[in-house]
């Protein structure tokens, strides 16, 4: 089916079905499932997108790379049982508008709230994501509170970046943030942050700019309407031991997540709407 000059939609070999995006400013996938983007290459440059050699597109499964959206929960719940960063990653999405400029093609998808389990969710509410696949890729997640009373929730777009030698990449942009490292903390960031080990770092006050130098280039993450991110690389021993990812590509990867988590939760009034927001892009 196409949606415009540069849109069609088009359907994995495992029935998984994606918005596939070609324009003279960039090429991108979109999978229904999860809104996720997959893919994301900016005319000339490369994928700003990670994505595992493993992953095999199965339906009920969040892709590994690209960028998951984790709602309405960050993590590991309260709740043990219940599935970590959310259950909308898992959820096939509805499309609901197509549109192209000269600038950007723009598409946009909500979470059908009639899938969502109310014992995950019970509150009346409308989340909607809209991605603007420009030079740079935006992404906008909004929720809507269409009830009585206020909800509150922790949220990510957990992007995956690529990098062809972790060891040699740093993250610039989060000195004088604080974080919580594997439950401990608040600890100060004084420096740019280097990779040699496992880092599962929970940002708060960061910035709203960071840098990656890759070997490849500098990558560029801007958040609105977030005070917190996510630093992520889950070195040798984790890599092991998470699904469609192989043991060595730890490597090649890291994310670096836009959020709202810990004193960052978000709280949507009656009538409201909370937009959270990240750019990518090659500086
Ligand atoms: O394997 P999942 O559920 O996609 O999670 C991947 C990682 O996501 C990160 O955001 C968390 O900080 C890590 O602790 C977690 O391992």
């Amino acid at each position: 089916m196409e949606f415009s000059n540069s849109v069609k939609l088009a359907r994995t070999d495992t029935g998984l079905e994606y918005f596939d995006v070609k324009s003279p400013l960039c090429q991108a996938k979109i999978f229904l499932q999860g809104a996720q983007i997959t893919e994301f290459i900016p005319t000339g440059k490369n994928d700003l997108m990670w994505v595992s050699a493993d992953e095999d597109y199965q339906e009920g499964k969040s892709v590994r790379g690209g960028i998951p959206i984790c709602w309405p929960w960050f993590g590991v719940h309260d709740n043990a049982d219940w599935p970590a960063h959310g259950f909308a990653r898992k959820i096939v999405w509805r499309a609901e508008q197509v549109t192209e400029t000269s600038d950007a093609v723009r598409i946009s998808l909500s979470l059908p709230m009639m899938q969502v389990d109310r014992q995950f969710w019970p509150h009346e509410s409308k989340l909607e994501v809209e991605f603007i696949l420009g030079e740079q890729l935006e992404v906008r997640l909004t929720n809507t509170n269409l009830g009585q009373t206020p909800f509150s929730l922790t949220q990510a777009l957990h992007t995956y970046f690529p990098t062809s030698d972790i060891k040699n990449t740093t993250v610039d942009g989060l000195q004088g943030a604080k974080y919580i490292e594997f439950g401990e903390g608040p600890f100060e960031q004084s420096d740019k942050v280097g990779f040699a080990r496992e880092t599962d770092m929970v940002y708060t006050q960061a910035a709203p700019v960071q840098c990656i130098h890759t070997p490849e280039g500098v990558i560029e993450v801007g958040r609105e309407n977030s005070t917190s991110c996510v630093l992520w690389n889950p070195w040798i021993e984790k890599s092991k031991r998470l699904s469609n990812f192989q043991n060595e590509e730890y490597l090649g990867m890291l994310c670096l997540e836009a959020a709202n988590v810990l004193e960052d939760t978000v709280t949507v009034e009656p009538g409201q709407s909370h937009t959270l927001v990240t750019t990518v892009c090659w500086r």
